[in-house]
């Protein structure tokens, strides 16, 4: 394995690749000990991608940590205590920082009923993302996920280390949902099922091309239209008052996580669709847009455009633009209204 990285090394040099191609690949997860920060802690230690794992919650991180250290995989694993100097400490010389802190949903709320609460743990951590780890990828899982992106945007400008290749929010469970119940309806197994799914991640701001992928006769489908946009409803209602999807998000924020690694690493041809800053749609105000992103040592590579769809399509993208706009609006102005210590 160290050998391994470093010949790694030796190509990247050769290649002339950043300095944001590292010999290390620390990962730091903040909220690690909750519903997805355990698995998701699981994952990232089984990644041999991953060469240090850090562990940060406001209750339980080195609990976790010492239980995820003992999987016989070469990674090192550290829990920090939730002090400020834990979490500087958690942070320093991450590549990527990971955030699924905060609450999630109970039957019958919206994820925007998660604003204020989670609006603030976000700002929160995000300055302290600033302050450690200026140059981390930030991959925001937190609800709601159009506002909680443009809220860590706004500090990061704030802070002056803005950089907006490598803010992410993730949306690949919703990519991830709807391959699973694509293959459901036509048989076929869900790792061959592409689809792209495009706008934000809560409900109809959720669009899935289905013209762009092999089954383009699922256009007009409303079960399935129903399922991909509400997905994270059935598994709210099924669990009951218990919380939301938290292995299957596990499982996407580690996809994503490994696409980026993968990217800084050299891979080319790495494609996620993400919430990202995007310029798609800035002439109507809308700052942040998910859509297909080729990743890179710099983080985001290429901005896709949503590309060839359907009228179909294009009335739910309009009903989608609508509602991400005031999504982005109101994360903007918490931090204006609230701009915390
Ligand atoms: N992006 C997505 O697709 C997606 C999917 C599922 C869930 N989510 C969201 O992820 C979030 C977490 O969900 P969960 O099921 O893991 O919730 P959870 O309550 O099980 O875990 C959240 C964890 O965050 C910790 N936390 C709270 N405040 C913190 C702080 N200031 N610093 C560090 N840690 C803090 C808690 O102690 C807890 O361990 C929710 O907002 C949920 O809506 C997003
Ligand atoms: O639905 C939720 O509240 C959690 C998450 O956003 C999901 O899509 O499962």
């Amino acid at each position: 394995m160290f050998a391994a990285r470093r010949t790694f090394a030796g190509i990247a040099q050769t290649r002339a690749f950043s300095a944001s191609a590292r010999d290390l690949s620390k990962v730091t997860i903040l909220g690690a000990a909750g519903g997805i920060g355990q698995p998701l802690s699981l994952l990232c230690k089984l990644n041999p991608r991953v060469t240090d794992l850090a562990l940060y919650d406001i209750r339980l991180a080195p609990g976790v940590a010492a239980d995820v250290s003992h999987i016989n995989t070469k990674s090192k694993v550290t829990g920090y205590d939730p002090t400020p100097s834990g979490l500087a400490a958690a942070l320093k010389g991450a590549e990527i920082v990971l955030i699924p802190a905060g609450v999630p949903r109970k039957p019958g709320m919206t994820r925007d009923d998660l604003f204020n609460t989670n609006a603030s743990i976000v700002r929160d951590l995000a300055k302290a993302v600033a302050e450690s780890a200026p140059d981390a990828n930030i991959l925001v899982i937190s609800n709601p996920v159009n506002s909680t992106v443009p809220i860590v945007a706004e500090i990061l400008k704030a802070k002056g280390v803005y950089n907006p290749k490598r803010l992410f929010g993730v949306t690949t469970l919703d990519v991830v949902r709807a391959s699973r119940f694509v293959s459901e309806i036509k048989n076929t197994d869900p790792r061959d099922e592409n689809i792209t799914v495009v706008g934000g991640h809560s409900g109809v701001t959720i669009v899935p091309l289905f013209s762009q992928s092999s089954h383009p006769d699922l256009v007009g489908n409303a079960d399935l239209l129903n399922r991909v946009q509400f997905g994270g409803d059935e598994v709210v209602k099924a669990k009951d008052g218990a919380g939301s999807a938290t292995l299957s998000m596990a499982m996407a924020g580690a996809r994503f996580a490994e696409s980026l690694l993968k990217a800084a690493q050299g891979e080319k041809g790495v494609i996620e669709p993400t919430f990202v800053d995007s310029p798609l749609y800035k002439d109507q105000g809308i700052d942040f847009f998910a859509s297909r992103v080729e990743l890179g040592p710099n983080g985001v590579e290429k901005i896709h455009d949503v590309g060839k769809i359907t009228a179909e399509e294009q009335t739910l993208l309009d009903a989608c633009l609508g509602d991400l706009k005031k999504n982005i609006e109101k994360g903007v102005a918490f931090v204006a209204q609230n701009p915390g210590k």
